[in-house]
């Protein structure tokens, strides 16, 4: 990666669930300032001591700088940038916790799934001080401040909304990059996102919904005839509104959630837990997208509505 003037010191991190907390513990074990925030106060205290502990595919234990359980907080000392790792549903409110930060020199960086999750913090906080990442790894929590890492498949994707944010984007990747969380900057991030959830519109639902494991649902001939199907009409929604999932996909993403194991993805985490779900964000994305392109998606809609009966009401 080359040199780039932007070089951020300090950051917070909003969301301390499993991926909230990887970003923080790896920011934190490469020495840089950092602050997690979460409305769960039993989910801060261990992150200052005795540190967040990582373990599976990478393993180690770091101490974040600072913790605080309101977004408020952090306009008072504003860090460098803030990494938003909270489901995509909380967006609306954080965006507009979040309004007023935004200034010189000072980001926002959307570290989750979904589709459009940049263009709801860039509504409130302008195009400019907002950048979109593409998570590639899986995760599970096991207590409060204890990480397992079930699968790392570096490595992680991160652009800047506006071309003028691009030194921000690469110097972000860099520090990234240098704590061993590695990003790479492309300037094919909307192809990347749909790269990511078209794979997250077939397993996280059907995980689920059904209780199953990602490659129980694969090697189960029922359930992998319906994955099947999400993923085809995945595809041809992203193709026919011309975002480029590169070749061979279908392939990659079959092998992708086989390889994940008996891993959980984070829909299930979240029916079990009876939260609410991202499945708006997913499959209620590509059902949207392919309305606007004319393309059916009657197995999108019939899991989302599925996923939306087991939400708390
Ligand atoms: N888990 C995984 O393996 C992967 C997840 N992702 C994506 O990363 C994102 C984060 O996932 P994950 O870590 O699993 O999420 P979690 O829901 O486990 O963690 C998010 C945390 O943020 C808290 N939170 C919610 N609203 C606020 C707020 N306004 N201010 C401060 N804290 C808040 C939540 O509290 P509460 O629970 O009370 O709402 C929760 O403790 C999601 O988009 C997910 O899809 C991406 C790759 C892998
Ligand atoms: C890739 C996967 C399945 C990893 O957990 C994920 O993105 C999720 O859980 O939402």
């Amino acid at each position: 990666m080359g040199e780039t003037s932007y070089c951020p010191k300090k950051f917070a991190v909003i969301g301390a669930g499993p991926v909230g907390g990887i970003v923080a513990a790896f920011l934190a074990k490469g020495g840089y300032d950092v602050t997690l925030c979460d409305i769960v106060p039993e989910l801060l205290a261990p992150a200052l001591e005795p540190g967040i502990l990582l373990e599976g595919v990478d393993s180690f234990q770091a101490r974040v700088t600072r913790t605080t359980t309101r977004v408020d907080d952090l306009l008072e000392d504003p860090p460098d940038v803030v990494f938003i790792a909270v489901k995509a549903t909380a967006l609306p409110l954080i965006a507009s916790a979040l309004e007023g930060f935004a200034g010189e020199g000072r980001y926002v960086v959307s570290w989750q799934n979904g589709i459009d999750t940049e263009l709801e913090l860039a509504q409130v906080l302008g195009p400019q001080a907002v950048l979109r990442g593409v998570v590639n790894f899986g995760c599970v929590p096991l207590s409060p401040g204890h990480i397992r890492l079930a699968f790392h498949h570096r490595p992680h994707y991160l652009q800047e909304l506006d071309p003028q944010a691009k030194e921000a984007a690469l110097g972000i990747s860099r520090v990234l990059t240098d704590c061993g969380l590695d990003t790479q900057h492309t300037d094919q991030i909307a192809d990347m996102v749909w790269r990511k959830s078209v794979m997250n519109a077939c397993m996280n639902p059907m995980c689920a919904v059904t209780g199953m494991t990602m490659v129980e649902i694969i090697n189960d001939p029922i359930t992998f005839n319906l994955v099947d199907a999400l993923i085809k009409e995945g595809i041809a929604v992203a193709r026919a509104n011309e975002f480029s999932l590169g070749s061979g996909y279908y392939p990659y993403a079959i092998n992708y959630i086989k390889n994940a194991g008996n891993h959980k993805p984070s829909m299930l985490q979240d029916v079990e837990a009876k939260r609410r779900t991202e499945v708006d964000y997913i499959n209620g994305k590509i059902v949207e997208y392919g309305k606007q392109a004319g393309i059916p998606t009657p197995y999108n809609s019939m899991i989302r509505g599925l996923v939306k009966a087991l939400e708390p009401k």
